[in-house]
Protein backbone atom coordinates (compact mmCIF):
# COMPACT_ATOMS: atom_id res chain seq x y z
CA UNK A 1 0.00 0.00 0.00
CA UNK A 2 1.40 3.42 -1.02
CA UNK A 3 2.69 5.49 1.87
CA UNK A 4 1.59 9.02 1.02
CA UNK A 5 3.41 11.97 1.42
CA UNK A 6 1.79 15.32 2.73
CA UNK A 7 2.27 18.12 4.10
CA UNK A 8 -0.77 19.85 6.13
CA UNK A 9 -1.32 22.93 7.14
CA UNK A 10 -3.31 24.17 10.11
CA UNK A 11 -3.89 28.04 11.00
CA UNK A 12 -6.03 27.79 14.27
CA UNK A 13 -8.69 30.33 16.31
CA UNK A 14 -5.81 31.64 18.80
CA UNK A 15 -4.31 33.34 16.00
CA UNK A 16 -0.42 32.03 16.98
CA UNK A 17 0.78 31.32 13.81
CA UNK A 18 1.04 29.00 10.94
CA UNK A 19 1.32 25.16 11.72
CA UNK A 20 2.96 22.92 9.08
CA UNK A 21 3.49 19.34 9.24
CA UNK A 22 5.15 17.13 6.93
CA UNK A 23 3.86 13.16 7.21
CA UNK A 24 4.03 10.39 5.87
CA UNK A 25 0.28 8.36 6.16
CA UNK A 26 -0.32 4.61 5.48
CA UNK A 27 -3.12 2.42 5.38
CA UNK A 28 -2.65 -0.21 8.31
CA UNK A 29 -6.18 -2.60 7.74
CA UNK A 30 -9.15 -0.91 8.96
CA UNK A 31 -7.66 2.06 9.79
CA UNK A 32 -4.55 4.67 9.09
CA UNK A 33 -1.46 5.36 10.15
CA UNK A 34 1.41 8.53 10.42
CA UNK A 35 4.98 9.42 11.58
CA UNK A 36 5.94 13.13 11.46
CA UNK A 37 8.48 13.78 9.58
CA UNK A 38 9.15 17.49 9.86
CA UNK A 39 7.33 20.38 11.23
CA UNK A 40 7.35 24.28 11.43
CA UNK A 41 5.74 26.45 13.70
CA UNK A 42 5.48 30.60 12.00
CA UNK A 43 4.02 32.86 13.85
CA UNK A 44 2.16 35.93 12.61
CA UNK A 45 3.92 39.33 12.70
CA UNK A 46 1.50 41.80 14.58
CA UNK A 47 -0.18 42.87 11.14
CA UNK A 48 -1.32 39.80 10.22
CA UNK A 49 -2.71 38.61 13.12
CA UNK A 50 -4.43 41.88 12.82
CA UNK A 51 -5.72 41.42 9.79
CA UNK A 52 -6.61 37.90 10.15
CA UNK A 53 -8.33 38.44 13.53
CA UNK A 54 -10.39 41.44 11.67
CA UNK A 55 -10.92 39.49 8.56
CA UNK A 56 -14.63 39.01 9.84
CA UNK A 57 -15.49 42.43 9.42
CA UNK A 58 -13.80 43.16 5.81
CA UNK A 59 -16.27 43.97 2.70
CA UNK A 60 -16.84 41.14 0.25
CA UNK A 61 -14.43 42.83 -1.98
CA UNK A 62 -11.67 43.08 0.94
CA UNK A 63 -12.49 39.84 2.18
CA UNK A 64 -12.12 37.78 -1.42
CA UNK A 65 -8.69 40.36 -2.00
CA UNK A 66 -6.99 39.01 1.34
CA UNK A 67 -8.17 35.51 0.75
CA UNK A 68 -5.56 35.84 -2.71
CA UNK A 69 -3.25 37.89 -0.26
CA UNK A 70 -3.16 34.90 2.64
CA UNK A 71 -2.95 31.84 -0.40
CA UNK A 72 0.33 33.25 -1.98
CA UNK A 73 1.64 33.92 1.63
CA UNK A 74 0.95 29.99 2.55
CA UNK A 75 2.55 29.28 -1.31
CA UNK A 76 5.49 30.82 -0.38
CA UNK A 77 6.35 29.75 3.45
CA UNK A 78 5.39 26.05 2.62
CA UNK A 79 7.54 26.53 -0.71
CA UNK A 80 10.61 27.86 1.86
CA UNK A 81 9.23 24.98 4.19
CA UNK A 82 9.96 22.18 1.19
CA UNK A 83 13.16 23.93 -0.45
CA UNK A 84 14.98 24.33 3.00
CA UNK A 85 13.75 20.35 4.34
CA UNK A 86 14.79 19.00 0.79
CA UNK A 87 11.76 17.11 0.89
CA UNK A 88 9.32 15.10 -1.63
CA UNK A 89 5.71 16.21 -1.55
CA UNK A 90 3.09 14.29 -3.15
CA UNK A 91 0.29 17.19 -2.07
CA UNK A 92 -0.74 19.86 0.04
CA UNK A 93 -3.73 19.69 2.27
CA UNK A 94 -4.24 23.04 4.04
CA UNK A 95 -7.24 23.70 6.40
CA UNK A 96 -6.67 27.85 5.89
CA UNK A 97 -8.01 30.57 8.42
CA UNK A 98 -11.36 30.60 9.68
CA UNK A 99 -12.67 33.81 8.74
CA UNK A 100 -16.77 33.52 8.64
CA UNK A 101 -18.23 30.09 10.95
CA UNK A 102 -22.14 30.48 10.60
CA UNK A 103 -23.45 26.53 10.16
CA UNK A 104 -26.95 28.10 10.58
CA UNK A 105 -26.60 30.40 7.65
CA UNK A 106 -25.65 27.09 5.60
CA UNK A 107 -21.70 28.86 5.16
CA UNK A 108 -18.30 28.52 6.65
CA UNK A 109 -15.03 30.11 5.30
CA UNK A 110 -11.68 29.56 5.35
CA UNK A 111 -9.44 31.94 4.05
CA UNK A 112 -6.11 30.86 1.76
CA UNK A 113 -7.32 30.95 -2.35
CA UNK A 114 -6.22 26.90 -2.59
CA UNK A 115 -5.69 27.90 -6.22
CA UNK A 116 -2.93 30.66 -5.47
CA UNK A 117 -1.80 28.48 -2.55
CA UNK A 118 -1.43 25.73 -5.46
CA UNK A 119 0.27 28.03 -7.76
CA UNK A 120 2.94 29.82 -5.48
CA UNK A 121 3.67 26.56 -4.11
CA UNK A 122 4.04 24.46 -6.89
CA UNK A 123 2.12 21.12 -5.80
CA UNK A 124 -1.49 20.04 -5.80
CA UNK A 125 -3.42 21.39 -2.70
CA UNK A 126 -6.77 19.96 -1.01
CA UNK A 127 -8.54 22.75 0.93
CA UNK A 128 -12.53 23.77 2.02
CA UNK A 129 -12.98 20.95 4.17
CA UNK A 130 -15.94 22.07 6.04
CA UNK A 131 -18.18 22.87 3.28
CA UNK A 132 -19.34 20.33 1.95
CA UNK A 133 -20.91 19.16 5.87
CA UNK A 134 -22.74 21.89 6.03
CA UNK A 135 -24.42 21.60 2.81
CA UNK A 136 -25.27 18.55 3.75
CA UNK A 137 -26.88 20.12 7.30
CA UNK A 138 -23.90 19.65 9.45
CA UNK A 139 -21.46 21.81 11.99
CA UNK A 140 -18.95 21.80 9.55
CA UNK A 141 -17.20 21.33 12.87
CA UNK A 142 -15.04 19.79 14.71
CA UNK A 143 -12.93 18.26 11.47
CA UNK A 144 -10.27 16.31 13.61
CA UNK A 145 -12.07 13.71 15.15
CA UNK A 146 -11.50 11.39 11.98
CA UNK A 147 -8.09 11.80 12.74
CA UNK A 148 -8.67 10.59 16.56
CA UNK A 149 -10.77 7.82 15.33
CA UNK A 150 -7.50 7.02 12.85
CA UNK A 151 -4.70 7.98 14.91
CA UNK A 152 -5.56 8.17 18.68
CA UNK A 153 -8.10 5.56 19.30
CA UNK A 154 -6.33 3.96 21.52
CA UNK A 155 -7.37 6.61 24.30
CA UNK A 156 -11.15 7.14 26.07
CA UNK A 157 -11.23 10.99 25.36
CA UNK A 158 -9.32 13.09 23.17
CA UNK A 159 -9.18 16.97 24.28
CA UNK A 160 -7.92 20.01 22.55
CA UNK A 161 -7.39 23.39 24.03
CA UNK A 162 -6.85 25.32 21.13
CA UNK A 163 -8.12 28.92 20.92
CA UNK A 164 -11.90 26.86 21.79
CA UNK A 165 -11.47 23.57 23.89
CA UNK A 166 -13.31 20.64 21.90
CA UNK A 167 -14.07 16.66 22.89
CA UNK A 168 -14.06 13.64 21.24
CA UNK A 169 -14.96 9.84 22.14
CA UNK A 170 -16.43 6.79 20.94
CA UNK A 171 -20.23 6.01 22.26
CA UNK A 172 -21.85 2.99 20.95
CA UNK A 173 -19.37 2.47 17.43
CA UNK A 174 -19.63 6.06 16.63
CA UNK A 175 -17.69 8.88 17.44
CA UNK A 176 -18.95 12.01 18.91
CA UNK A 177 -17.00 15.66 19.16
CA UNK A 178 -17.94 18.92 19.49
CA UNK A 179 -16.87 22.01 20.82
CA UNK A 180 -17.27 22.61 24.67
CA UNK A 181 -16.65 25.79 24.59
CA UNK A 182 -14.16 28.58 26.02
CA UNK A 183 -10.27 27.83 26.67
CA UNK A 184 -7.11 30.21 24.89
CA UNK A 185 -9.17 32.51 23.46
CA UNK A 186 -10.32 34.04 26.60
CA UNK A 187 -7.23 33.63 28.36
CA UNK A 188 -5.28 35.30 25.69
CA UNK A 189 -8.02 38.14 25.37
CA UNK A 190 -7.15 38.83 29.25
CA UNK A 191 -2.77 38.81 29.09
CA UNK A 192 -3.52 40.66 25.87
CA UNK A 193 -4.81 43.78 27.84
CA UNK A 194 -1.62 43.94 30.11
CA UNK A 195 1.03 43.31 26.74
CA UNK A 196 1.07 39.27 26.96
CA UNK A 197 0.17 37.45 24.11
CA UNK A 198 -0.08 34.59 26.61
CA UNK A 199 0.04 33.65 30.05
CA UNK A 200 3.02 31.33 30.06
CA UNK A 201 2.51 28.50 32.01
CA UNK A 202 -0.12 29.61 33.48
CA UNK A 203 2.05 31.36 35.99
CA UNK A 204 -0.14 34.44 36.18
CA UNK A 205 -3.58 32.39 36.70
CA UNK A 206 -1.89 30.68 39.55
CA UNK A 207 -1.24 33.71 41.33
CA UNK A 208 -4.82 34.59 41.15
CA UNK A 209 -8.09 34.27 43.68
CA UNK A 210 -11.36 32.41 42.36
CA UNK A 211 -14.38 35.57 41.18
CA UNK A 212 -17.61 33.76 42.13
CA UNK A 213 -19.57 36.22 40.60
CA UNK A 214 -17.69 35.39 37.05
CA UNK A 215 -17.61 31.87 37.04
CA UNK A 216 -21.14 32.04 37.50
CA UNK A 217 -21.77 34.37 34.96
CA UNK A 218 -19.69 32.10 32.69
CA UNK A 219 -21.03 28.92 33.82
CA UNK A 220 -24.27 30.42 32.51
CA UNK A 221 -23.78 30.87 28.96
CA UNK A 222 -26.47 29.39 26.65
CA UNK A 223 -23.66 27.65 24.37
CA UNK A 224 -23.56 24.93 27.48
CA UNK A 225 -26.79 23.59 27.38
CA UNK A 226 -26.67 23.12 23.85
CA UNK A 227 -27.12 19.73 23.02
CA UNK A 228 -24.30 18.56 20.26
CA UNK A 229 -23.74 18.24 17.50
CA UNK A 230 -22.56 22.33 18.40
CA UNK A 231 -19.69 24.00 17.32
CA UNK A 232 -18.59 27.43 18.05
CA UNK A 233 -15.89 30.36 17.45
CA UNK A 234 -14.46 33.83 17.43
CA UNK A 235 -18.23 34.88 16.45
CA UNK A 236 -19.97 33.36 19.70
CA UNK A 237 -16.70 34.61 22.15
CA UNK A 238 -16.65 38.37 21.01
CA UNK A 239 -21.01 38.57 20.78
CA UNK A 240 -21.60 36.00 24.35
CA UNK A 241 -18.05 36.39 26.29
CA UNK A 242 -16.57 39.56 26.00
CA UNK A 243 -19.65 41.57 27.13
CA UNK A 244 -19.80 39.58 30.43
CA UNK A 245 -16.05 39.86 30.92
CA UNK A 246 -16.40 43.85 30.25
CA UNK A 247 -18.29 43.81 33.29
CA UNK A 248 -15.22 42.86 35.34
CA UNK A 249 -12.60 45.40 35.92
CA UNK A 250 -10.44 42.90 38.13
CA UNK A 251 -6.23 41.84 38.73
CA UNK A 252 -5.96 40.56 35.01
CA UNK A 253 -4.75 37.42 37.54
CA UNK A 254 -7.79 36.24 39.46
CA UNK A 255 -9.89 36.94 35.94
CA UNK A 256 -7.15 34.52 34.47
CA UNK A 257 -7.39 32.37 37.54
CA UNK A 258 -11.15 32.33 37.22
CA UNK A 259 -11.51 31.69 33.54
CA UNK A 260 -9.08 28.44 34.12
CA UNK A 261 -11.56 27.13 36.55
CA UNK A 262 -14.68 27.97 34.51
CA UNK A 263 -12.70 26.33 31.74
CA UNK A 264 -12.01 22.84 33.78
CA UNK A 265 -15.68 22.77 35.48
CA UNK A 266 -16.86 22.45 31.26
CA UNK A 267 -14.61 20.04 30.57
CA UNK A 268 -15.30 18.23 33.52
CA UNK A 269 -19.12 18.23 33.24
CA UNK A 270 -18.43 16.64 29.59
CA UNK A 271 -15.84 13.95 30.12
CA UNK A 272 -18.80 12.92 33.63
CA UNK A 273 -21.67 12.78 31.53
CA UNK A 274 -19.94 10.70 28.58
CA UNK A 275 -17.67 8.02 31.02
CA UNK A 276 -18.67 4.72 30.28
CA UNK A 277 -16.15 3.24 32.98
CA UNK A 278 -14.78 4.40 36.18
CA UNK A 279 -11.15 4.76 34.55
CA UNK A 280 -10.58 6.98 31.93
CA UNK A 281 -7.63 8.37 29.97
CA UNK A 282 -7.55 11.70 28.13
CA UNK A 283 -5.05 12.71 25.21
CA UNK A 284 -4.57 16.42 25.94
CA UNK A 285 -3.70 18.49 22.72
CA UNK A 286 -3.47 22.07 21.80
CA UNK A 287 -1.87 24.68 23.35
CA UNK A 288 -3.44 24.44 26.70
CA UNK A 289 -1.44 21.36 27.42
CA UNK A 290 1.59 23.94 27.21
CA UNK A 291 -0.60 25.69 30.43
CA UNK A 292 0.63 23.95 33.47
CA UNK A 293 -1.86 25.56 36.01
CA UNK A 294 -4.71 24.10 33.85
CA UNK A 295 -3.67 21.10 33.66
CA UNK A 296 -3.42 20.73 37.24
CA UNK A 297 -6.25 22.36 37.86
CA UNK A 298 -8.19 19.75 35.36
CA UNK A 299 -6.80 17.21 37.35
CA UNK A 300 -7.65 18.06 40.44
CA UNK A 301 -11.02 18.32 38.96
CA UNK A 302 -11.38 15.14 37.31
CA UNK A 303 -10.20 13.11 40.12
CA UNK A 304 -7.96 10.15 40.75
CA UNK A 305 -10.09 8.32 37.89
CA UNK A 306 -9.39 10.43 35.20
CA UNK A 307 -5.96 10.02 33.66
CA UNK A 308 -4.80 13.01 31.72
CA UNK A 309 -2.11 11.92 28.85
CA UNK A 310 0.31 15.01 27.59
CA UNK A 311 1.79 13.99 24.46
CA UNK A 312 5.39 15.02 23.35
CA UNK A 313 5.18 18.74 22.27
CA UNK A 314 5.23 17.94 18.36
CA UNK A 315 1.88 16.05 18.86
CA UNK A 316 0.56 19.03 21.31
CA UNK A 317 1.45 21.92 18.86
CA UNK A 318 0.85 20.11 15.43
CA UNK A 319 -1.68 17.54 15.51
CA UNK A 320 -4.71 19.52 13.85
CA UNK A 321 -2.45 19.68 10.72
CA UNK A 322 -1.41 16.45 10.57
CA UNK A 323 -5.22 15.38 10.90
CA UNK A 324 -5.69 17.59 8.12
CA UNK A 325 -2.93 15.98 5.82
CA UNK A 326 -5.14 12.81 6.62
CA UNK A 327 -7.60 14.10 5.74
CA UNK A 328 -6.17 15.21 2.49
CA UNK A 329 -5.21 11.97 2.62
CA UNK A 330 -8.42 10.26 2.56
CA UNK A 331 -10.12 12.71 0.17
CA UNK A 332 -7.52 11.12 -2.78
CA UNK A 333 -8.62 7.45 -1.92
CA UNK A 334 -12.24 9.08 -1.81
CA UNK A 335 -12.75 7.59 2.09
CA UNK A 336 -15.03 9.37 4.46
CA UNK A 337 -13.08 12.14 6.02
CA UNK A 338 -16.18 13.87 7.78
CA UNK A 339 -18.11 11.99 10.34
CA UNK A 340 -21.69 13.07 9.81
CA UNK A 341 -22.17 11.67 13.96
CA UNK A 342 -20.17 14.70 14.78
CA UNK A 343 -21.46 17.07 12.69
CA UNK A 344 -24.83 15.91 12.33
CA UNK A 345 -24.78 16.35 8.67
CA UNK A 346 -27.48 13.96 6.92
CA UNK A 347 -24.49 11.61 5.70
CA UNK A 348 -20.37 10.70 5.95
CA UNK A 349 -18.87 12.60 3.65
CA UNK A 350 -15.75 12.56 1.71
CA UNK A 351 -14.75 16.78 1.64
CA UNK A 352 -12.26 18.97 0.34
CA UNK A 353 -11.56 20.64 -3.10
CA UNK A 354 -8.85 19.93 -5.15
CA UNK A 355 -6.32 22.61 -7.42
CA UNK A 356 -3.79 21.40 -9.72
CA UNK A 357 -1.07 24.06 -9.87
CA UNK A 358 -0.96 26.83 -13.06
N1 LIG B 1 3.65 27.63 27.40
C1 LIG B 1 2.35 27.96 27.34
N2 LIG B 1 1.70 28.33 28.46
C2 LIG B 1 0.40 28.68 28.44
N3 LIG B 1 -0.35 28.70 27.32
C3 LIG B 1 0.26 28.35 26.18
C4 LIG B 1 1.62 27.95 26.11
N4 LIG B 1 1.92 27.66 24.83
C5 LIG B 1 0.79 27.86 24.12
N5 LIG B 1 -0.21 28.28 24.91
C6 LIG B 1 -1.57 28.68 24.54
O1 LIG B 1 -1.98 27.94 23.42
C7 LIG B 1 -2.41 28.81 22.38
C8 LIG B 1 -2.19 28.17 21.05
O2 LIG B 1 -2.90 26.96 21.02
P1 LIG B 1 -3.21 26.19 19.68
O3 LIG B 1 -2.10 26.44 18.72
O4 LIG B 1 -3.55 24.80 20.04
O5 LIG B 1 -4.50 26.96 19.22
P2 LIG B 1 -5.19 26.99 17.81
O6 LIG B 1 -4.79 25.78 17.01
O7 LIG B 1 -4.93 28.31 17.24
O8 LIG B 1 -6.72 26.91 18.22
P3 LIG B 1 -7.94 25.99 17.68
O9 LIG B 1 -7.52 24.57 17.81
O10 LIG B 1 -9.05 26.36 18.60
O11 LIG B 1 -8.20 26.42 16.30
C9 LIG B 1 -1.63 30.08 22.62
O12 LIG B 1 -2.27 31.20 22.05
C10 LIG B 1 -1.61 30.14 24.14
O13 LIG B 1 -2.80 30.69 24.63
C1 LIG C 1 -14.87 26.59 12.09
C2 LIG C 1 -13.56 26.39 12.75
O1 LIG C 1 -12.53 26.79 12.23
N1 LIG C 1 -13.59 25.71 13.89
C3 LIG C 1 -12.39 25.39 14.62
C4 LIG C 1 -12.35 26.18 15.90
O2 LIG C 1 -11.14 25.91 16.60
C5 LIG C 1 -11.40 24.83 17.48
C6 LIG C 1 -12.82 24.48 17.21
O3 LIG C 1 -13.32 25.75 16.79
C7 LIG C 1 -12.99 23.47 16.07
O4 LIG C 1 -14.37 23.32 15.82
C8 LIG C 1 -12.38 23.92 14.77
O5 LIG C 1 -11.11 23.47 14.47
C9 LIG C 1 -10.66 22.15 14.58
C10 LIG C 1 -9.37 22.08 13.88
C11 LIG C 1 -11.61 21.08 14.05
O6 LIG C 1 -12.37 21.32 13.11
O7 LIG C 1 -11.54 19.95 14.56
Amino acid sequence: MKTFKVIGLMSGTSLDGLDIAYCHIWRTGDRWDFEIKKTKGIPYNNGLKEQLRKSIYLSASELLAFDVKYGIWLGERVKDFIQSAGIEVDFIASHGHTSHHRPELGFTHQLGSGQYLANTAGYKVICDFRNKDISLGGQGAPLVPIGDSHFFHAYDFCLNLGGISNISFEHKGRRIAYDIGLANMVLNHITAKIGLPYDDGGQLAQKGRLLPKLLNDLNKLEYYQQPFPKSTGFEWFMEQVVPILDHYDNDPKDLLHTCIHHICEQIVVQVNLNRSQKEASMLVTGGGAMNGYLIRVLQEQLGTTGKLVIPPAEIIAFKEAVVFALMGVLKMVNETNVLSSVTGASKDSSSGIIYEPQ
